[in-house]
């Protein structure tokens, strides 16, 4: 993945230059910079080859999708497609032959001649001309309803299915993707449009393939036809759609780079809409008073988003009906022309109306030729996204010949001069931190508020890399492994834990996804996290769903969830355990229990947790301080006290709150 590089860097440039916090200041958006409109023919001329480019390389990708997501229905959809597009030729030349019999039939009856016309290559009573032409034409008509039927049929499957197939593809991608990714609001926007547009993309650019395709085959059928009268009709035909064509085309660009541009601002649409739609929010929205606030703002953000989109869809289809208007002139002076012929009597009236037909049909299949490839390179613009995200590749990931972790792992962890730096930010998160824990030791880590806590744990958990140093498990280096294999070796509780709309038995076994059914596990877990009394307690006990979006669950308290969090955290057993805060929300004697058992549990692993209580800090058999991302001190609560320097007196600091006496008293 590149951090802001290029085109990722270019989003994140725009995200940026919307002026609009999301809660408060300008809901306007400023125009889209019009950076890529081209002035010059030459350069108009260099997009059109980019475009076609582009295009040519992306259907190759959605024929693919269509074909991998089914075969069948894409089958279908070429054969439907291929009579689809010589119905219209077909139907015009059947019009012809019975304007020709019942013109023929009309003079042998008016003069009285033999009982004999010409049908084709047929020479024919006037009876049987008429029967034999309209049994051709209810042929011709019930081939093309079955083949709407089944080019209807086709497309709805394929188009569920492609869709199926694209958000799978992207859950897996999501999945795959570093943390860093999910931070950055420009690849946030990209995962978006994504999600939003990739399915249905794929599926429109097909149609507008397979429409292609059709109006192709009518095309060249209908020009053979055009041409063998008259090569200026064809002529005339061909090129009179192209100003229209042009002008949509414009729009199609403008209206993807549109949709780029108001990504942002759809995504904070969308926030303001679930604060005040969402459980966990809601509390604070009545508290606060936000409800009128927040709808209000999204009004506001609405109303100017689907005036701009308002104004953008007039234009371009005012300009395109204008533009359209050239082609609709064309086509009466053709009309007129060819009445005149037939008048002079150089065409039959079965001609005239074979000719009527086919220069309308030719305008039309031309502009829908343009307006597919308009279509089509619209899609394609959005697809490019997909892909784009799709390429987007990992940065943390495992070595050609990953390392397999010692066996057993015995937990001496050492941090070599670690210097990191989140992504796209500037300020130094952990710098130049070297230190060293011995197998099954307990180590807490103290400092105050963004101090780096947190950080170190990220690293040591493989979510990050450092920018220089070294992370040593086992004195190897954690980039030497496979990250999840490391990662299944370590159990963890981060201070933003998930709540999962699920039972109490899967919200603790997902903690070791293959024992997730495991219920004398999941009964030991949540003995070890303290929630088996909670979950006792719950009408269904581990059946009960917790959370209400699914189900009427039960909803816990917030010491209560941290329990089940917990318990999630020692489903596995490994020789590494990492808590970040594990007690903030739970009361004293929850935390001094969770303390006396972990005395057990943490036997023979190594443990790390973060703790702002320095009563449970002292217990631990080694103290890190870390200061602005730097470490600060290091050594056992002893030794720290006797050092008397900043953990000595942060210690005295909550005694002295706890005993009611001056700092230093304590
Ligand atoms: N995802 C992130 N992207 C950018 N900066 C971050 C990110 N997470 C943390 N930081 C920054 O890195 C620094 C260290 O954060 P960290 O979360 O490690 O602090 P902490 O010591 O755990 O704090 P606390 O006690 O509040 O949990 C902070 O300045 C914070 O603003």
């Amino acid at each position: 993945m590149t951090r802001g590089g290029g085109r990722r860097g270019a989003l994140m440039a725009r995200a940026t230059a919307v002026p609009d916090s999301g809660l408060t200041g300008s809901v306007d958006i400023p125009d889209p910079a019009p950076e890529n409109e081209p002035k010059d023919l030459r350069s108009r001329l260099k997009r059109v080859r980019r475009s076609v480019g582009g295009l040519l390389k992306g259907l190759p990708r959605v024929v693919k999708l269509a074909w991998d997501a089914g075969r069948w229905p894409t089958l279908w959809l070429v054969f439907a497609t291929i009579v689809g597009g010589l119905t219209p030729t077909a139907t015009a030349y059947i019009s012809k032959l019975l304007i020709d019999s019942v013109t023929g039939a009309i003079r042998v009856h008016a003069e009285h001649l033999p009982d004999q016309v010409r049908l084709g290559p047929f020479e024919l009573t006037t009876v049987q001309a008429l029967i034999a032409v309209a049994v051709l034409q209810l042929l011709v008509y019930v081939l093309n309803a079955l083949m709407t039927a089944a080019s209807t049929i086709s497309q709805q499957l394929l188009s569920d299915r492609v869709s199926q197939t694209i958000r799978l593809r992207v859950m897996a991608h999501a999945s795959r993707l570093d943390l860093s990714f999910f931070e950055g609001s420009a690849s946030y926007d990209l995962i978006r449009q994504a999600q939003d547009e990739a399915p249905s993309r794929p599926v429109a650019m097909l149609t507008s393939v397979f429409s292609l395709i059709r109006t192709g085959i009518t095309f060249v059928s209908m020009i053979a036809l055009l041409l063998s009268i008259s090569p200026l009709l064809a002529l005339l035909a061909v090129l009179s759609p192209i100003p229209a064509f042009i002008a949509d085309s414009r729009y199609g660009a403008r209206s993807y780079r549109f949709a780029v541009w108001t990504s942002p601002i759809r995504r904070r649409m969308d926030y303001l809409s679930t604060l005040v739609t969402t459980d966990t929010y809601a509390k604070e929205v009545k508290l606060f008073g936000l409800g009128d606030y927040l709808v209000d703002r999204f009004r506001r953000i609405s109303a100017v988003y689907f005036g701009r989109q308002r104004k953008l869809v007039t234009d371009r289809n005012l300009r395109g009906t204008a533009w359209g208007l050239v082609t609709t002139i064309t086509g009466s002076l053709t009309y007129l022309y060819i009445a005149l012929e037939a008048v002079n009597g150089r065409l039959t009236v079965g001609d005239l109306l074979l000719y009527t037909q086919a220069s309308n049909s030719v305008q039309q299949s031309v502009s829908q030729l343009f307006s597919g490839f308009t279509g089509m390179y619209e899609n394609n613009l959005y697809l490019d996204n997909l892909y784009k995200l799709l390429a987007t590749e990992p940065e943390v990931v495992a070595p050609a010949k990953p390392r397999p972790l010692p066996s057993p792992v015995l937990g001496h962890v050492v941090f070599e001069d670690v210097t990191f730096s989140y992504p796209g930010t500037d300020s130094v998160a952990l710098g130049g931190v070297s230190f060293e824990i011995r197998p099954g030791q307990t180590t807490a880590v103290v400092g105050r508020n963004g101090a780096g806590k947190s950080t170190l744990f990220k690293l040591l958990c493989r979510l990050y890399d450092p920018d220089s140093g070294r992370i040593l498990l086992d004195g190897i280096d954690i980039r030497e492994f496979d990250p999840d294999e490391l990662r299944r070796h370590i159990s963890a509780m981060f201070q933003d834990y998930v709540t999962y709309q699920a039972s109490a038995s899967e919200n603790i076994g997902v903690g070791d996804i293959d024992h997730v059914t495991d219920g004398p596990l999941i009964e030991r877990s949540a003995e070890a996290g303290g929630a088996d009394e909670l979950i006792a307690g719950l009408s269904r006990g581990m059946a009960t769903p917790l959370g209400r979006w699914f189900n009427e669950g039960a909803n816990l308290s917030g010491g209560e969830w941290q329990k089940i969090a917990l318990s999630r955290a020692f489903m596995r057993d490994s020789p590494l355990l990492i808590l970040d805060e594990p007690t903030s929300a739970l009361d004293a004697q929850a935390e001094y229990d969770l303390f006396a058992r972990l005395r057990n549990l943490s036997h023979g692993r190594t443990t790390l947790y973060i703790s702002h209580r320095f009563s449970t800090v002292r217990q631990a058999d080694r103290i890190l301080l870390l200061e602005h991302g730097s470490l600060a001190e290091y050594g056992t609560h002893d030794e720290l006290m006797a050092a008397d320097q900043g953990y000595a007196h942060l210690f005295r600091l909550q005694a002295s709150a706890y005993l009611d006496v001056p700092e230093e008293k304590v």
